[in-house]
């Protein structure tokens, strides 16, 4: 036998060039804190899907869209909202108007507008927020060498002189158009050095720097430095390195919000961001569902969930999940993948039986813990396989939880009859039955569906009326320690006048039965029933397990009368026998 351990690697050399690639090289932290530290609440948020998120779409979204998502933002709980790039269009400038000059902002809403550090820019971007009750400019230019060389064509100083002179300008604009707001808390500054990680982080401190040291933070006057991976180019813990270091080394660090803007080039930027915050982050730029440039933004889904998931207040209400991804797909008209962390199609479903068969059992547990405490099944703490969080807390249901292709097992097929139809087959029937729908899949593939399962587990049990079909029951009486039964039977479509005594009507009529001279050579394994009481009528429902001509089959019967029910589950057995 080959012993796997020892097993060489097989795998040969990509023919692909990764040789022209470097490996990114982190700022040297030896002595990090952050991977220590814990979040332990939520950080402020910021909204980029109408900047950020809507200057990456295929189509940008006219007004009506915009609109829509601001309403859906502030619904939510934004409270700090990135609304557009004023300077850049005349559909952003008119939009930002329109939140102010039809007074839609509310009072704990502060929008932002991105410019860059031009002159003309600036001053255009400013004017969109003439009458504003409160609002933030944000002004950005790129640090990184590459850039500096390659776009801009700048030394360093000079590249950090673009940065002082936005801010200046910034102020000079903001004092002659925005008197009202300016030198109040209403009016903020965000300063942005664009590819900072990409950028040597001491000189993208020095430039932030050298803008504080124009916009004077202070108690009531605060800065907001933004520190974005524009293109995520290395580990998530990289960038927490890159925080800490740049937290650390900040001046003025009491007046200073530092914010993460994370994208998602490596597909790590919900990590990054977590880290990040580890490493003495205080704010979160992002987009819903993680839209935004080429990959896109950090999600702020994803972000704000893994926050609930872990009992701490997202400070946004993720409650009606499909309300607010439906909304951004018609915002954006781009779908949400349906396996996207807690929101996707798919994501609250198992296909496979023992994942299905796990969260039957758990979804069981948590009924019956809560019936013992006394208390909701929805006040009880969570805990159940599979599923990080009760799809319930945003909205879904369980009836998607489970869904049964050719991988389920019983488990699946079994919740799918109890939750749809309050039928709680026993342990043995369950496997029977799931190997009837696994035929059922195998033969016709893809999913089944609970509409489909029901028609098999009717043709199979419910609905066969040959040989046997019951007709009437006459009586049922005790004499002395028997019971007597008289039942009227169409055997092979002869009616027939049936008479037996046993413990019981169940085994009186097996005894019956086996009087016939068809040879059903019957015997009684096991019987079981309940009461349908949960769907609402007074049905019950009888399984029992007979030995027929030598093999086991399993029967179920479901009528008013638990003793009718039992027959019924007798002739359904013999039936499918
Ligand atoms: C990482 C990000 O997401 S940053 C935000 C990016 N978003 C956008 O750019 C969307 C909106 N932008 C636009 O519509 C346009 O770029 C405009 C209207 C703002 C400007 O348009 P134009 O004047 O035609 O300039 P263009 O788009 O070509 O920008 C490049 C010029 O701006 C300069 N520039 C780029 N960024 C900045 C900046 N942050 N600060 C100062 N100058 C900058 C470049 O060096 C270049 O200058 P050059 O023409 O002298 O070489
Ligand atoms: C403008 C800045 C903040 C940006 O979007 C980025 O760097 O990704
Ligand atoms: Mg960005």
């Amino acid at each position: 036998m080959t012993n796997l351990s020892n097993t060489a690697n097989q795998q040969a050399t990509s023919p692909m060039p990764f040789g022209r690639y470097t490996p990114f090289v982190p700022v040297d932290v030896p002595d990090r804190t952050w991977p220590t530290k814990k979040v332990e609440k939520a950080p402020r948020w910021l909204s980029t899907d109408l900047r950020d998120g809507n200057q990456a779409l295929i189509d940008p979204m006219t007004p009506a869209r915009k609109l829509t998502m601001f309403e859906l933002l502030v619904k939510m709980g934004y409270k700090e909202i990135e609304v557009g790039f004023p300077s850049a269009s005349q559909t952003d400038f008119d939009f930002v108007r329109k939140l102010i000059e039809e007074d839609r902002i509310p009072d704990d809403v502060q929008i932002s507008v991105l410019t860059q550090a031009r002159e003309d820019l600036i001053e255009r971007t400013v004017d969109s927020l003439v009458g504003a009750p409160r609002a933030t400019v944000h002004l950005y230019n790129a640090t990184a060498p590459m850039f500096q060389r390659v776009v801009f064509g700048v030394t360093p100083d000079e590249c950090r002189n673009i940065a002082v002179r936005g801010t200046e300008m910034v102020m000079k604009y903001a004092e002659e158009r925005l008197g009202a707001i300016v030198g109040t808390e209403d009016f903020g500054y965000q300063y942005s050095p664009e590819i900072f990680t990409q950028s040597d982080t001491d000189f993208a401190l020095s430039v932030c720097e050298a803008v504080s040291d124009v916009w004077q933070p202070e108690a009531g006057r605060e800065i907001i430095l933004n520190l974005p991976a524009t293109v995520e180019m290395s580990t998530p813990n990289t960038y927490a390195d890159q925080i800490e270091y740049f937290a650390r080394g900040l001046t003025r660090r009491e007046h200073s919000a530092i914010s993460l803007h994370p994208h998602n080039d490596r597909g790590t930027a919900v990590a990054a961001t977590e880290l990040a915050l580890m490493a003495g982050a205080d704010r979160v730029e992002g987009c819903l569902f993680g839209h935004g440039e080429r990959t896109g933004n950090v999600d702020l889904v994803t972000l704000g969930m893994n926050l609930f998931s872990q009992g701490i207040d997202p400070q946004v209400d993720f409650s009606d999940i499909d309300e607010v991804r439906r909304t951004v797909e018609y915002c954006t008209g781009l779908p949400v993948h349906p396996r996207h962390p807690y929101a996707g199609d798919l994501v609250y479903t198992a296909f496979s039986g023992s994942h299905q068969d796990a969260i039957k059992k758990g979804l069981e547990d948590l009924e019956k813990r809560a019936a013992d405490q006394g208390i909701d099944v929805r006040d009880i703490d969570w805990e159940a396989p599979y599923l990080p969080i009760d799809p319930k807390d945003v909205g879904r249901t369980y009836e998607a939880v489970i869904r049964v292709n050719s991988q389920s097992g019983k488990g699946g097929v079994a919740y799918v009859l109890k939750t749809e139809h309050k039928l709680d087959l026993p342990r043995r029937a369950q496997i029977e039955f799931s190997r009837v729908v696994q035929q059922h899949t195998d033969a016709e593939g893809g999913e089944i569906t609970p509409e489909q399962i029901w028609a098999v587990f009717r043709a199979e049990y419910l609905d066969r009326e040959a040989p046997l079909r019951l007709n009437s029951i006459h009586t049922s009486s005790a004499t002395g320690q028997k019971d007597a039964l008289d039942v009227n039977v169409y055997v092979d479509g002869v009616a027939q006048a049936l008479h037996g005594e046993g413990n019981g009507p169940l085994s009186a009529f097996i005894a019956a039965i086996n009087e016939l001279p068809h040879d059903f050579d019957i015997r009684l394994l096991d019987y079981a029933e309940h009461t349908l009481a949960a769907s609402g009528d007074s049905l019950a429902a009888a399984y029992v397990e007979l030995v027929v001509r030598g093999t086991t089959y399993w029967g179920v019967g479901i009528d008013a009368n638990i003793v009718t029910a039992s027959l019924k589950a007798v002739v359904s057995a013999v039936n499918r026998a």
